[in-house]
């Protein structure tokens, strides 16, 4: 088990052990200099990178496909982010390297877990993730073909997270979550930042109940790989509608997992717990648990809940559930109201246009 060796870092705090103390100010440096404590499009990718980072792993292939969660992406930046699946990841990597030589204590794979775990606090609605410490530098690049794609069967992805790490359908089903805060920049390249529900800054169970809704356009271009209709295509300028992935369609419509997804909705605190329970693991892919120390005291407290119960954005209806989870009461919900479809905002505070909270272009 983590070992337990109390210890006060300079600036008074009293922490786990002593190798927690680096992350003190590397979470306030994060803060200041890259996420401003927004759950915008900064905290969106680094979240994403410590998923693509630890999931470059193989049981079945051996220790030369990839270590997990081991920074590679920040150590041999010309290698994993070249990888199709991993298409836009150099975002986050390129925000982190400068981290990565400033506080050069810290490892590379403890540096991405841990930023993921400060972006995510960012995010209403948020558990505060475990954070395990000590990821050692000395690794490899990962192979390509380790990290799944919006275009995979249900069975490929349930095959590839338990080659990964024995995730079961549950874990993955709670690791998708995270699509409640995350836009694509990649899947349709004529748009930038097309969210995956209608909350994209708040961590809430919109996204496993919108993608449960009848698809009906999209947002941007037709005929993109991997992307499949969804129910809000509408846009306006910088709000570019919602785009749903084939991936999470089929995840929401298979008998392995249907009930998993559906059983998220409007149940915020399940949701946030499963989720938490799945990072744990997936944090700590290539490593022992024992042979890290437990340094989860120094994750930031993550913004409150917003407590809304989820609902059917304004134009949709209980009449636009496809629901493949028959042994299960599907929750009763209110509609938003309006006429037509709400748009989608690009920032997290309402407003079109954050420039100095996000990039403009393809970020
Ligand atoms: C079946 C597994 C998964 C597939 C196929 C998948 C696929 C994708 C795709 C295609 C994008 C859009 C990338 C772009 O075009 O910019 C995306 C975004 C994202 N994914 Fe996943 N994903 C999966 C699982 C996960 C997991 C397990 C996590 C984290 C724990 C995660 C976190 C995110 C986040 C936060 C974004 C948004 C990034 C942004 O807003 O820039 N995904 N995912
Ligand atoms: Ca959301
Ligand atoms: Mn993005």
């Amino acid at each position: 088990a983590p070992t337990t060796d109390s210890a006060v870092c300079s600036d008074g705090t009293t922490v786990n052990n002593a190798a927690c103390c680096a992350f003190i100010p590397l979470a306030q440096d994060l803060q200041a200099n890259l996420f401003q404590n927004d759950c915008g499009e900064d905290a969106h990718e680094v979240i994403r990178l410590t998923f693509h980072d630890a999931i470059a792993i193989s049981q079945s292939q051996g220790p030369t496909a990839g270590g997990g969660a081991d920074g590679s992406m920040l150590l041999f930046p010309t290698v994993e982010p070249n990888f199709g699946a991993n298409n836009g990841i150099d975002d986050s990597v390129n925000n982190l390297i400068p981290f990565m030589q400033k506080h050069n204590t810290v490892s590379a794979g403890d540096l991405v877990q841990f930023a993921g775990a400060v972006a995510l606090s960012n995010c209403p609605g948020a558990p505060r993730l475990e954070f395990l410490a000590g990821r050692p530098n000395k690794t490899t690049a990962a192979i390509d073909g380790l990290v799944p794609e919006p275009q995979d069967s249900v069975t490929k992805i349930l095959q590839r997270f338990a080659d990964a790490g024995n995730f079961s359908p549950f874990e993955v089903v709670s690791l998708l979550a995270s699509h409640s805060i995350a836009r694509a920049d990649k899947v349709d390249e004529t748009i930038d930042a097309a969210p995956f529900d209608s909350t994209p800054f708040t961590f809430d169970t919109q996204v496993f109940l919108e993608v449960l809704l009848k698809g009906v356009g999209f947002p941007g271009s037709a005929n993109n790989t991997g992307e499949v209709t969804s129910p809000l295509p509408t846009g306006s300028g910088a709000d570019t509608g919602e785009m749903r992935l084939q991936s999470d369609f089929a995840l929401a419509r298979d008998s392995r997992t249907a009930c998993f997804w559906q059983g998220f909705v409007n149940e915020q605190a399940f949701m946030a717990s499963s989720f938490r329970a799945a990072m744990s693991k997936l944090a700590v892919l290539g490593h022992s648990r024992s042979a890290l120390i437990d340094c989860s005291d120094v994750v930031p407290q993550p913004k409150p809940a917003v407590n809304k119960p989820a609902t059917f954005p304004a134009s949709t209806g209980p009449q636009d559930l496809e629901l493949a989870c028959t042994t299960s009461k599907f929750p009763t919900l209110t509609t938003d109201p309006g006429a037509s479809e709400t748009l989608i905002p690009h920032c997290s505070d309402g407003s079109m246009s954050c420039p100095a909270i996000q990039f403009d272009g393809p970020a």
